[in-house]
């Protein structure tokens, strides 16, 4: 059996799997194979040191991860053992013992759990019932809090000081008696409870060890006590959940209290090519309180990631979504959507995207969160627009009648919709008529829900009023969002609901302002109507008496059919391919051939609110590090809230840009053979691979100007919108019928350098600032041919800047080389050959070097492929139509968002199966003692669907960072 578990192991993986020691740590970098070795370690514990299955405990970080474990356990040791082990998340296996020993404690064998909202309930309903002041959303976090600092009700009451403390101590005890009268837990007890138990365990194994909390550690300690075996598995550069009391420090705590442990490091990524591997590390070695450690690429130096600017939020989301597009194609269709993840620091991030994937009708799911026209928040407040916009919308009228609560009975609202449509009316009519008195309902209304009915009215007739007398250059919808946010006192609304994540929910809220602003845009409403843009969508019925009112009705249109395709996928489930998105916290374990994160602006990465910058570039990091073949990072010059952005610090500094293209990739015939080669997928013909790419208007990554500034075309198109030739939006949310990729055809180019502008005073047209252009141009072309020779003459080693034509590809990543090749590569791993070293060798040291040199090649690339506007540009002068209304004193800028959790997600009642019995479980073995818990903190993570872990041929990178010592 011994053979199986450790073929297909390398020699450290095997150390740590067949190790005798009994304490052992195995730290190891992303891709490396540390939950291949955990698992491979369980297996070895059952079948060669005999260890019983059922006193083996295994915890991992998510509900998922623990399904797959198991798997592969099975593969092992068969099903019948599998089962028998402890395996699952800290809260499970808790509940497990709980389940089983509870007795010892004073716990009946049939306690339940109150979730999450079950806790909200009962505190909600005692401050109700007594009329307490104390809002029941906060004091249920904060009887969580002292529940984690092991400090019970009896205890807070003893040290309650003020009057608002001896109330919460009420609430605090009253919840306690309400459990202990149901026969109750809730999340936290689990944990705590757990800790009062000594249950006999022979070994103990944790994965993602990094991210432990301090009640997680105590009960390690305390399952471990009996025998001291246990082995964890994690990587310190990927600890990102301080945020929520995880302890990268519980590394040292246990090499304290377990002094012999014995700590193995994994050196080998299997999972992402050299070049993403070579930037991830560059950035990770910024933190230079961190130990250096080795890291070896077993896969070819591959393409360097990307590195892109854009002009705005707008421009960068219509950016990616042509690079999916573009690589699909180049690829021959071989990369198929499900090949794609969209990265991102918060969740509020994903709106630009989503709206440019809905145009473009690219099928994406969301995973760790919901999509941004899903969430609650924004659901609620698009209701409200549709309503204003559309009043016979009786379905959107009875969800919103009493939301945010305006004690209307829910009897009430139901009774009415039934009476009107009866009455062949509308529910809005009818509600209107009970409210100004002009009919008697059948339904009975009583004075409070007449009350309640009544400020509804008022909500949406002032804001009708509102967006009639808005003039169009007034941002009608900007003003109609806020003054219905106002209406509603939404903010409050959001503190009191949602007191865990009310930050979170409102910068999705201002996202949608931003949206707003956008669509706001003077120029795009009348060119619209100049069009007559306005699609019609069914099911939406439009008043089309003003230019504002017309903004409304596109607006909500274009939601609608931003949001069809991600439904119509959700329908097919797994059938169709869909593209990823997810917060980087959701993507952790996982990876995918091509990653983009977007948005690396400072403020967004590091976060403006993070209390930990080193943590933020770990966050980056394990971003970076999901990535196969391709990584693209970008940043918009201005964010999704009109707001200037400057590149993440962490990709500012210097020396970063050498590890990166400026640009996405050349994809040829021969790269695709070995891309279908990695992916294990039949290769497409060249008849296909040539097929597919003709669809595409742009073979290139060349519409966007390297410089991080608005395209002429982009110019044009304002230009025409402004002399109401004709238009397209600046980005943002655009009329649907002139939907487009980013990529313009060319009959689109010739129509701008022959278009006739009208030219208004303070105003230069895109023609002019054409010609400008190519004159700039031209001078660039002297400049840069003096650096090209300053370039040679200095020739000091490079890093693999590249042209446009004939660059690099990424089939030196997926391609296997010959057996020769690959002995030349190894034996020249310490003595890095010239050559080779510019494509896959470097010591990142020397990578540091290039950048001098690199500055003439990136400036000849921006020459052939940027349209960069003069500096002195008359447009500077007349400003473009960018900025709007960000709020002044903005209180919100966009918030963390950890990933949300999944219903089940830490629910161990409804993850777990829990055994009724053991076989062969021999109790009368075990040993209880009761211990007080110190401290809690609950981790859960939602559940993800992995994806496919492909891997190249091995390449050594030996003597790349040799320099590294053992960590
Ligand atoms: N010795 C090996 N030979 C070939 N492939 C391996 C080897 N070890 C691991 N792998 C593969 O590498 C990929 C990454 O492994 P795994 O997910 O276990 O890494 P990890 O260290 O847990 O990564 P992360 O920290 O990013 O979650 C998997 O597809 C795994 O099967």
């Amino acid at each position: 059996m011994a053979g199986g578990i450790l073929s297909g192991l390398n020699a450290a993986q095997r150390e740590a799997v067949t190790t005798t020691a009994d304490v052992v740590q195995v730290l190891a970098p992303p891709g490396s194979g540390k939950t291949k070795t955990l698992t491979a370690r369980v297996a070895h514990l059952i079948a060669e040191r005999r260890l019983k299955p059922w006193n083996i405990i295994v915890c991992t970080f998510t509900v998922k991860a623990a399904n797959e474990m198991k798997e592969r356990i099975t593969k092992f040791v068969g099903p019948d053992c599998a089962n028998q082990l402890k395996l699952g998340t800290f809260h499970s296996v808790a509940l497990r013992y709980l389940k089983q020993y509870g007795q010892h404690i004073g716990l009946s064998k049939d306690f339940g759990i109150a979730d999450t909202s079950d806790s909200k309930a009962i505190v909600k309903r005692i401050t109700k019932q007594n009329d307490y002041t104390i809002d029941a959303g906060s004091a249920r976090g904060r009887i969580s809090t002292q529940k984690a600092k092991g400090i019970d009700s009896e205890q807070f009451a003893k040290t309650k000081k003020n009057v608002e403390q001896q109330e919460f101590a009420r609430v605090y005890e009253e919840y306690e008696e309400t459990l202990k009268a149901s026969n109750l837990l809730d999340y936290d007890d689990l944990l705590t409870r757990c800790c009062l138990l000594l249950p006999n365990v022979e070994a103990l194994l944790i994965d993602e060890y990094q991210d432990t909390n301090n009640i997680q550690y105590e009960l390690m300690a305390l399952f471990a006590q009996h025998r001291n075996v246990i082995t964890i598995v994690g990587d310190p550069d990927q600890s990102i959940y301080g945020f929520r009391s995880a302890e990268i420090k519980n590394l040292t705590r246990m090499k304290q209290q377990w002094a012999d442990t014995l700590t193995i490091n994994l050196e080998e990524n299997y999972r992402s090519s050299g070049a993403i591997l070579h930037a991830a590390q560059h950035i990770i070695e910024q933190d230079e309180s961190r130990p250096p450690k080795k890291l070896q690429a077993t896969h070819t130096f591959g393409q360097r990631p990307i590195l892109r600017k854009l002009p705005t939020a707008a421009a960068e989301a219509d950016w990616l979504v042509a690079e999916v597009k573009r690589t699909q194609a180049l690829s021959g269709g071989l990369l198929q959507p499900n090949d794609f993840a969209v990265l991102l620091r918060s969740a509020a991030l994903s709106r630009a995207i989503e709206s440019a994937l809905g145009r473009e009708g690219v099928p994406y799911r969301m995973i760790g969160g919901m999509r941004f026209y899903d969430r609650v928040e924004i659901k609620l407040l698009i209701d409200y627009l549709r309503v204003v916009d559309s009043p016979g919308n009786s379905e959107a009228v009875e969800r919103i009648a009493n939301m945010p609560p305006r004690r209307v009975g829910e009897g009430t609202i139901k009774g009415l919709h039934e009476e009107a449509r009866l009455k062949g009316v509308s529910l809005w009519s009818m509600v209107l008529d009970v409210v100004q008195g002009r009919c008697r309902s059948a339904t009975k209304v009583n004075n409070t829900s007449h009350t309640g009915l009544a400020k509804f009215v008022d909500v949406i007739v002032s804001a009708q009023k509102k967006l009639a007398s808005t003039a169009a250059e007034d941002t009608p919808l900007v003003t109609l969002l806020q003054h219905i946010i106002k209406k509603l006192n939404y903010q409050d609304h959001l503190k009191k609901k949602y007191a865990d994540d009310c930050e979170a929910r409102w910068s999705n809220v201002e996202e949608l302002i931003a949206q707003t602003t956008e669509a706001s845009d003077p120029q795009q409403l009348a060119a619209m109507l100049a069009e007559g843009a306005l699609p019609t969508i069914e099911g939406i019925e439009r008043r089309t008496e003003s230019v504002t009112e017309d903004a409304l009705s596109l607006f909500l249109a274009n939601v609608t059919l931003s949001t069809a395709g991600a439904e119509k996928a959700e329908q097919d489930g797994e059938k169709i391919q869909q593209l990823t998105i997810s917060t980087i916290h959701g993507a952790k374990g996982l990876e995918w051939p091509v990653v983009f994160i977007p948005a690396c602006y400072d403020g967004s990465i590091p976060h403006s609110r993070a209390e930990d910058n080193d943590e933020e570039r770990r966050l980056l990091y394990v971003g970076m590090t999901r990535a196969q073949a391709l990584l693209y990072l970008s940043s918009p010059g201005r964010n999704s809230q009109r707001e200037e952005a400057s590149m993440s610090t962490f990709l500012a500094q210097p020396g970063v840009a050498a590890y990166f293209e400026e640009h996405g990739p050349s994809i040829a015939t021969r790269d695709v053979q070995g891309l279908a080669k990695t992916l294990g997928r039949e290769s497409p013909s060249d008849a296909v691979v040539a097929e597919s790419k003709r669809s595409l208007e742009r073979d290139e990554d060349n519409y966007w100007p390297l410089t991080g500034e608005q395209p002429p075309e982009e110019l044009a198109k304002w230009d025409r919108g402004k002399s109401n030739e004709t238009a397209w939006s600046i980005g943002g949310m655009r009329p649907a019928a002139v939907f487009s990729t980013a990529a313009v055809t060319m009959q689109q180019q010739q129509d701008f350098t022959t278009a006739s502008t009208t030219i208004k005073a303070g105003f230069v047209s895109a023609k002019a600032q054409y010609d400008d252009i190519l004159e700039e141009q031209r001078l660039k072309k002297v400049d840069e041919r003096a650096a090209q020779a300053k370039a040679v003459a200095d020739e000091k080693p490079k890093g693999r800047k590249r042209q446009i034509e004939g660059q690099g590809s990424i089939a030196s990543f997926f391609a296997k080389p010959s057996t020769t090749a690959k002995k030349e590569n190894e034996s020249c791993s310490n003595d890095v050959k010239q050559h080779d070293a510019k494509r896959t060798k470097i010591p990142l040291q020397e990578l540091s070097n290039v950048n001098t040199v690199a500055s003439a090649d990136i400036a000849n690339r921006r020459l052939m492929l940027s349209h960069k506007l003069p500096s002195t540009a008359p447009s500077r002068q007349t400003p473009r139509p960018t900025s709007r209304v960000p709020p002044a004193g903005n209180p919100y800028p966009f918030s963390s968002s950890p990933p949300q959790q999944d219903e089940d997600d830490g629910n161990p009642t409804t993850s777990d199966t829990i055994p009724t019995s053991d076989a062969g479980h021999d109790e009368t073995t075990n040993t209880m003692m009761a211990r007080p818990a110190t401290t809690f903190h609950t981790t859960s993570m939602q559940t993800v669907v992995p994806q496919r872990k492909t891997l190249g041929m091995r390449r050594s990178l030996k003597g790349w960072n040799a320099r590294g010592g053992r960590h």
